[in-house]
């Protein structure tokens, strides 16, 4: 088990490059089990917990995969299974989106139920209606929820009652294959589901309108496999503008697309951040005072809630009172009783949050209660006085590749260390398995 500690007061300054989207490289990681001829190809796919285990899900369902020096390569030409482990879907929710391709490649699916995590319940009935409404027959029980279909899945008017990302994947990578057109209507619009489209596209689907609530799918009798290149990661991009705020610092992130995180540059500009878009990046630098804001998590292209975090750790070093509610998911706010152990004036109020902010947070021992808190919690150690340590890392590995080396290269005083042993003797700790989803 390991640690990460940063002793805070240091600006960050420098340059820092950005990795392959996780929520991109996932799905697409999933639609490579749609081609029914030839290699895949994938590229700046991170090396990061979630690919790994994606990865893993692929391999237990009998393809050739193999993933060497950030491209993956799959040949999905012979699927020999058709049930993804309960021991890797636990880890990662995203594994299920290979439902979608399952089923629309061998009619038959059968994947454990996914379940809640840390942040919120987050159901799957959307993603279900979808595959019903195309034909699939849905079984739940003991667990499993297995979908089948005799024959082709059919095309189908498909309104979502909440624009989900999962759901609108899913369903998108199901209708390729499908007979007829399928129209999904409140899609997601996430960067996201356009690169997904862009990949299915090239392997010779028919999909139209994706970056809209509108995508119309055209079913094609066959898929094959194809090359592509992930886009580069927003989240991750927009962590590190934040960080270089946080410590009033100097960031220029390169490979960040300015298109992809509007509503959080339009925020750190409010606030009294300098923001400048380059063609091969976004830099951050922090010369006045900064300013209070209220923020509010919504769909793209809305104020992303896996920035909601980070943000708040901003909004603690920034002297006044800011909101921010979180709309997404229902129990997203699980960082706010560690930033108090860093002495943040921190009170929630149903979904909103009200920070005041300004008083100097202190270093504490804090634990990531999930991906994004994690790297809100680093990003609080760099403005705090002392020392902080983050423990629970195994959340921040599923989407940050060697997060604590990047913001030491920027300056941080930060390391990665192992748990010192007097740390781990507490029973509960050594027998609790890691959820990581
Ligand atoms: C791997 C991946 O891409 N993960 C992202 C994806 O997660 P994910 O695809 O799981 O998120 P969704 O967009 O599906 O979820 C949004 C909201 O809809 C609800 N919901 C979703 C599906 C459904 O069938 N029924 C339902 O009620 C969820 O509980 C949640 O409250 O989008 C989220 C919202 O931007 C991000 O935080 C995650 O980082
Ligand atoms: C919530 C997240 O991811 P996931 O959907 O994989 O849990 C995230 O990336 O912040």
């Amino acid at each position: 088990m390991e640690k990460i500690v940063i002793r805070g007061g240091r600006r960050l300054k420098g340059r820092v490059k950005v990795q392959g989207a996780k929520n991109a490289v996932l799905p697409i990681i999933a639609a490579t089990l749609l081609s029914a001829r030839g290699e895949s190809e994938i590229g700046d796919a991170p090396p990061l917990k979630d690919v790994e285990n994606m990865v893993k899900v692929l391999k237990a369902l009998g393809i050739k995969i193999r993933y060497a020096n950030g491209r993956i390569y799959t040949n999905a030409e012979s699927i020999s299974e058709t049930e993804a482990p309960y021991e890797l879907v636990r880890q990662m929710r995203a594994s299920f989106l290979v439902m979608g391709p399952l089923l629309a490649r061998t009619g038959r699916a059968r994947i454990p139920q996914p379940g809640g995590c840390a942040i919120g319940t987050r159901p799957i009935d959307q993603h279900l209606k979808g595959f019903k409404a195309m034909g699939a027959q849905i079984d739940m029980g003991q667990g499993y929820i297995e979908a089948r279909v005799d024959g082709r899945l059919q095309g189908a008017n498909i309104y979502l009652d909440i624009a989900s990302v999962g759901a609108t994947e899913n369903i998108m990578m199901a209708a390729t294959l499908a007979k007829g057109q399928t129209v999904i209507e409140n899609a997601a619009r996430e960067p996201e589901i356009v690169d997904l489209a862009n990949f299915l596209n090239s392997m010779g689907a028919n999909v139209r309108g994706a970056g809209t609530g509108e995508i119309r799918i055209e079913g094609v009798d066959f898929l094959k496999g194809a090359q592509h290149t992930v886009i580069p990661d927003r989240i991750e991009a927009g962590t590190f503008l934040v960080a270089a705020a946080v410590t009033r610092g100097s960031v220029f992130v390169e490979g960040a697309i300015g298109d992809h995180i509007r509503p959080l540059i339009a925020k750190l500009e409010e606030i009294g951040v300098t923001v400048t878009e380059e063609d091969d990046g976004i830099h951050a630098c922090c010369e006045g005072e900064l300013k209070p804001a209220d923020v509010k998590t919504l769909p793209y292209p809305g104020f992303p809630t896996d920035m909601q975090a980070q943000m708040m750790a901003l909004m603690l070093t920034i002297k006044g009172t800011s909101l921010i509610t979180e709309t997404v998911f229902e129990n997203r706010f699980m960082h706010v009783e560690e930033f108090k152990r860093m002495r943040a004036n921190i009170k929630i109020d149903g979904r909103t949050a009200v920070v005041e902010g300004g008083e100097p947070l202190s270093g504490a021992r804090v634990k990531a209660s999930d991906l994004r808190a994690g790297a809100a919690l680093i990003i609080a150690g760099l403005a705090a006085e002392g020392e902080t340590e983050v423990t629970e890392l195994h959340h921040l590995d599923r989407g940050y590749v060697d997060l604590a080396g990047k913001l030491h290269r920027l300056g941080a005083d930060i390391e990665r260390v192992p748990v010192e042993v007097e740390q781990k003797e507490s029973a509960s700790e050594l027998v609790v398995q890691p959820s990581y989803a």
